[in-house]
């Protein structure tokens, strides 16, 4: 897993000083990580706007609640799979992601069964992927 080939594509900013805190904690503990924030619009615009975000070479994950969840191994292991792919990890803004984009995509990642606000979303996908990156360094950070 490499994650200068990740990049979270966001909509809207973390306004919630407390979620900015672990944000930066995270960012700090995986150097090399793009996040690119989108400015918050309506649902279409913002689709669009993810749309011109995402590159032809990177494979999307649409995260949404409806998707598929993973345990952190089971995660980790399909990021090592996924090898030097490069991957765009989309998380939508209060309103969410489009129908279309989220049936496009190829794959859709669930963190919970729960809805959480997008600022929560972007914290607990970046600490799942210092998780991932822990679990395949063999650090102590992941306690099974
Ligand atoms: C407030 S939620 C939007 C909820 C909206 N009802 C929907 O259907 O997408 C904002 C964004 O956070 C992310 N998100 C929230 N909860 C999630 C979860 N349990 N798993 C994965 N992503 C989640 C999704 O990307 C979602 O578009």
């Amino acid at each position: 897993m490499n994650v200068s080939r990740c990049r979270i594509i966001a909509v809207g900013k973390v306004r919630k000083g407390w979620v900015q805190e672990g944000v930066e904690l995270y960012l700090k503990r995986l150097p090399g990580l793009t996040v690119v924030e989108l400015k918050d619009s309506s649902r279409e615009k913002e689709a669009e706007a993810i749309r011109a975000a995402l590159r032809s070479d990177e494979l999307p994950v649409m995260l949404m609640e409806q998707g598929t969840p993973l345990a952190s191994i089971p995660f980790a292991q399909r990021l090592e799979r996924l090898g030097n792919e490069r991957l765009a990890f989309v998380i939508g803004g209060a309103d969410g992601l489009t129908d279309e984009l989220k049936a496009a995509a190829r794959w859709q990642l669930s963190l919970s069964p729960m809805t959480f606000p997008h600022e929560l979303a972007r914290l607990l996908l970046l600490e799942q992927l210092f998780r991932a990156q822990a679990i395949l360094q063999g650090s102590p950070y992941h306690r099974a």
